[in-house]
């Protein structure tokens, strides 16, 4: 790991994460020593580590750390289901093996990344309670095999049982408590967002949310970590409350205090942040995406530099940033690519449950929404469901040159059985559905409604440009093309045939007006006011 790049802290290899991979189950020996309880404390719990240790190796996580050890409480003292939710790469599963390691305490950790069906998942968590190892003398099979949730609950019970049993008597015996703290166990459940995609009929959501009360074990925890908001659930209760911790987005300001942390020259590093984080942030502030990004492009801004520890002034500043420059280009629409996609398929997907089940609370999409499509994108999605909804002869008089919206005043002074025509066209093509457009009326609409905007999004477009190389309007259209392709590719524009007549391509926008107005309040865009309504 380059200096440069986010500290990572080695992420705890699961005993169901190692003993699944028969690549390298085949390169171990055939005779594996037989797992034990140590097996179920963090790897490197014999190498302590202090919590000053995790708030320096975690910057701007502070309270979340102490409010998780709050919630774990003293040693034995039962913990009241936890779920810990926040945005990809806040650290909240870094940051709660970490604690675990401190706290030398015994858990289970399993993912439903790698864990993608209910059978993988309850085997998985069998097959570490129960100290069973996957390996290629058992043929790779399970400890039990099982799918229901009832035979899960069943196994599960009498696991818990069989190690708090051993777990009490570990903790009579003075000398071994050095490596295993207490007689709870703990069960983390991470990325319990992803169950939605295998769990259509929520049974299995369910069924986690309820399984603090079917258990009724005081003496076991119950953790579940999720990249979305308890509230995205919306299952209807009848189980117990879960408590949430959040870990919310890092800032600006915590996303350079991360990057700037342990740098070696840090002068140089801080003028390197100068010119990367804006723009870079403005497109993703995930973690990963920005220190994948900002790696190559920090040697790349090092490399004219000839002295180690040189304290740069303007002279050198402007030397670096032009050495820098031509690479910034490629490498925004790299990372505006990779941040896109996942971030609009969410939305979609999302959007798409919202439909196939109206009984969940509008916040579903809360956090969905509020990821980190860039600004412009945004208005390109209004924009577009503008173009389909509104009738294109109404443009003028709903955008005028300030882009207003003031088309009462003007409508009124049509005569009134051209308005009455107007609106019965109007209507049909209400009824048909949203209308298609051609690309030239998008970019007027994004144009008149981004002019008005309360944002800045000129400066947003001024960096880039900036950093695009002075491209001007191009630099700017090609963002815009850009944005508009990935928008097409997450669906939320359609893209049809080209017209016969114009000989262009026309688009669709095909989000629903909930959706929409979603996105303008996030920008603070009064969409209504613009929408045409008979
Ligand atoms: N405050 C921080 N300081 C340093 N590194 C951090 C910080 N927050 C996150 N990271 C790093 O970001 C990476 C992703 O963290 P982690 O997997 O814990 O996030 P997560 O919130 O669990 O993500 P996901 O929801 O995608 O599973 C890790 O390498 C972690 O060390």
């Amino acid at each position: 790991m380059g200096k440069e790049e986010t500290p990572q802290i080695p992420r705890r290899t699961t005993r169901s994460s190692s003993s699944s991979n028969p690549i390298l189950e085949s390169t171990k020996p055939k005779t594996l020593k037989p797992l034990t309880l140590k097996d179920l404390v963090f790897e490197e719990s014999q190498n302590s580590i202090t919590l000053d240790n995790i708030f320096s190796a975690f910057p701007c996580r502070k309270n979340q750390i102490l409010e998780l050890i709050r919630f774990l409480g003293p040693l034995n003292s039962p913990l009241l289901p936890l779920v810990v939710y926040g945005g990809p790469c806040t650290g909240k599963t870094s940051i709660l093996l970490q604690i675990f390691r401190h706290l030398k305490r015994p858990f289970i950790y399993s993912s439903c990344r790698t864990c993608y069906s209910p059978r993988v998942l309850f085997e998985s968590i069998l097959n570490q309670l129960l100290l069973h190892r996957r390996f290629s003398v058992n043929g790779y099979s399970s400890v039990k095999r099982c799918e229901k949730p009832l035979d899960f609950v069943n196994f599960v019970k009498e696991a818990f049982v069989g190690v708090l049993d051993k777990l009490k008597e570990n903790s009579e015996k003075l000398m071994s408590n050095e490596v295993i703290n207490g007689r709870m166990m703990y069960l983390i459940i991470d990325n319990l967002e992803l169950v939605r995609e295998w769990d259509k009929s929520s049974q299995i959501l369910h069924f986690l949310f309820k399984l603090y009360d079917i258990l009724n074990m005081p003496e076991v925890g119950l953790i579940f970590i999720s990249s979305t908001s308890p509230d995205t659930y919306c299952l209807n209760a009848g189980y117990f409350e879960h408590v949430p911790v959040v870990f919310p987005d890092y800032t600006e300001d915590e996303l350079l205090q991360i990057f700037f942390k342990s740098q070696e020259n840090s002068k140089i590093y801080s003028s390197f942040l100068g010119v990367v984080q804006r723009p870079f942030s403005r497109i993703t502030k995930r973690l990963n995406e920005l220190s994948t990004a900002f790696s190559p492009l920090y040697k790349k801004y090092c490399e004219p530099l000839t002295e180690v520890g040189v304290v740069p002034n303007e002279d050198i500043k402007r030397r670096l940033f032009s050495h820098i420059q031509p690479h910034l280009g490629p490498s925004l629409n790299e990372i505006f690519r990779v941040s896109c996609q996942p971030c609009l398929e969410g939305e979609m997907n999302a959007e798409k449950t919202r439909l196939k089940k109206s009984t969940w609370k509008l916040e579903a999409h809360q956090n969905d929404i509020d990821c980190h499509m860039s600004i412009s994108a945004k208005y390109l999605l209004v924009s577009a469901f503008l173009a389909s909804r509104n009738p294109a002869t109404l443009d003028a008089s709903l955008f005028d040159s300030t882009g207003g919206s003031d088309n009462r005043k003007r409508k009124r002074k049509n005569s009134v059985t051209s308005m009455e025509k107007k609106e019965t066209a109007e209507q049909e093509q209400l009824m048909k559905g949203p209308g298609t457009f051609p690309l030239e009326r998008l970019l007027a609409i994004f144009q008149c409604i981004t002019s008005v905007a309360e944002i800045d999004l000129d400066e947003e477009q001024v960096d880039n440009n900036s950093l695009i190389g002075q491209t001007g309007d191009g630099g700017l259209m090609s963002d815009v093309l850009l944005q508009l392709s990935s928008l097409c590719n997450a669906n939320f524009i359609s893209k049809g045939p080209s017209c016969p007549l114009e000989g262009s391509i026309r688009y669709r926008s095909t989000v629903s007006e909930e959706l929409a107005l979603k996105v303008a309040r996030s920008l603070k865009f009064p969409l209504s006011k613009y929408l045409y309504r008979r």
